[in-house]
């Protein structure tokens, strides 16, 4: 396939809306990158459960039709077991044991999900993408749009993945990926919603055969005015008949409204605002008194963050760029990742990143949502996350950055950073909103405050070894 030398229009306005609003972002990423050393076989055991709400009334959500307790029970086509025993999944997970009987129950209907972070909504939804297609057709039939290349490439994965007995064929859709006079013939297409529309619009992506479009991180594309418009428009070019999926970790009000215009009569699977925290993320708080403070801090937090891998958050592009910049000079291994990269190279920084070939990544929103590398332990808020008015706290994208680590069962922690009024604010805030606690850590002795972190990401290290799986340091 093709590579994108260079994002598209549609790309950079989404991103900029993205690092200008300071909210909603990409995420995600790694096509064709088959790392199932990040795969275990241990089930996530969230103690709050999804609340069902089925648009068919008659239907009994406490039916055993409606969970299922082991993938046998869906009763999957040979390849498609031999493709989650590869992946090394033995059992679903909770999202999954409620997902997937309505995701695969005939007539085909909408469903709306939502889950913690890291508990498995992408192998959900992609394994029924694989069920659904015809592979005797060689046609676009399903469809899966993320907001960021990033995002794409990495469910595109999952597809190739737990798809490879199937021989389904793919298509990646971001921005040069297609090449040129190519009319797509595969059955399964991921990708951007700009690239996509503009596939469609070209008669390059037939759609008159799609049975299913599904979008990943709903929220955060049906929020943004530009992906919204984009989305729709998508969808109205599908058949009337379409099987709709909407995936998120977070469906604000502001959103549901949209959510329920998108995927009409859509079976739900919801959570509480104050479920959403991931039980295994430990949250922190650090106390800075001003932006020199909060770069020694970086650097005092330095050791921590190559103990397994980190995220660290900041608000802009030129803001990662600085960091970046200061801290190399200080003698520091670090990479960065934004919007302002090219195609290519943000898909060498990732899977540098994502193979821990780099173990500290300064970065914008683009990566708060749906990235999956189970070897982070460490998230970092540089710069807590608001909205277009630099204020307000974004609550959704704090969730979604601190859920790049404790993926799946693991424990991770992450560390916020407050240095002014504001930030407090905001801080208690995303508390409030959460109904969680961030425990603050006294940095007037670094060998206290090193110590009450690292039993935190040693038990992580050590549940990782239980795992058998690398820790990645
Ligand atoms: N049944 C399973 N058994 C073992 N591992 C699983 C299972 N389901 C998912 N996983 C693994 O759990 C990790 C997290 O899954 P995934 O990325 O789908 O989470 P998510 O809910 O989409 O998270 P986010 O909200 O951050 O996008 C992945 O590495 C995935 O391979």
């Amino acid at each position: 396939m093709a590579e994108s030398s260079k994002t598209s229009w549609a790309d950079d306005v989404q991103e900029q809306e993205q690092e200008q609003e300071a909210m909603a972002k990409q995420a995600g990423q790694a096509a064709g990158v088959e790392d199932e050393s990040q795969k275990h076989s241990e089930l996530v055991t969230n103690e709050h459960d999804v609340k069902v709400t089925l648009a068919d009334q008659q239907a009994d959500p406490n039916s055993p039709l409606y969970s299922i307790k082991s993938f046998q029970e869906l009763g999957l086509s040979e390849e498609l077991q031999k493709g989650l025993v590869l992946m090394r999944f033995s059992r679903p997970s909770k999202i999954q044991e409620r997902a997937l009987p309505l995701l695969l129950k005939d007539p085909p209907t909408n469903l709306i999900g939502q889950s913690q972070s890291g508990t498995g909504k992408t192998a959900a939804f992609v394994l029924a993408m694989l069920t659904r297609v015809d592979l005797t057709k060689n046609t676009p039939q399903v469809l899966c749009l993320a907001p960021s290349r990033e995002l794409a490439r990495q469910i595109l994965a999952v597809v190739n993945n737990m798809g490879s007995f199937t021989g389904v064929k793919t298509q990646f859709a971001v921005p040069l990926a297609i090449e040129k006079g190519k009319i797509i013939d595969a059955q399964i297409v991921v990708g951007t919603p700009g690239t996509v529309l503009d596939c469609i619009k070209r008669r390059v992506l037939p759609t008159k055969d799609m049975i299913m479009i599904c979008l990943d991180e709903a929220d955060n594309m049906l929020d943004q005015q530009g992906l919204g418009d984009q989305c729709f428009r998508v969808k109205n070019m599908m058949p009337k008949t379409v099987q709709v999926l909407l995936f998120s970790a977070t469906f604000p009000q502001k959103v549901i409204e949209y959510a329920d215009k998108f995927a009409p009569t859509a079976n739900k699977l919801t959570l509480k605002q104050e479920e959403l925290t991931v039980e295994g993320i430990k949250q922190f708080y650090m106390d800075c008194n001003s932006d020199d403070e909060k770069y020694q801090t970086i650097l005092n937090l330095y050791e921590l963050m190559t103990i397994g891998q980190s995220v660290i958050f900041v608000r802009r592009r030129e803001n990662a760029n600085e960091l970046h910049k200061r801290m190399a000079e200080d003698g520091h291994t670090v990479s960065s990742l934004h919007g302002a990269f090219e195609g290519t190279e943000r898909d060498r920084i990732i899977d540098d990143f994502r193979f821990g070939r780099s173990k500290v990544l300064i970065t914008t929103n683009v990566i708060a949502r749906g990235i999956d590398i189970a070897s982070v332990n460490l998230v970092v808020n540089y710069d807590l996350p608001t909205l277009a008015d630099g204020r307000t706290p974004d609550f959704e994208t704090y969730l979604h950055r601190i859920g790049r680590t404790g993926r799946f069962g693991r424990v991770g922690a992450s560390v916020s950073f407050v240095q002014d009024q504001l930030s407090w604010q905001q801080m208690d805030a995303i508390q409030r909103h959460f109904n969680c606690v961030m425990t603050r850590v006294d940095t007037s002795d670094w060998t206290i405050a090193r110590k009450q972190i690292k039993a935190v990401l040693k038990s992580n290290a050590s549940q990782e070894q239980f795992m058998g799986v690398g820790a990645g340091n």
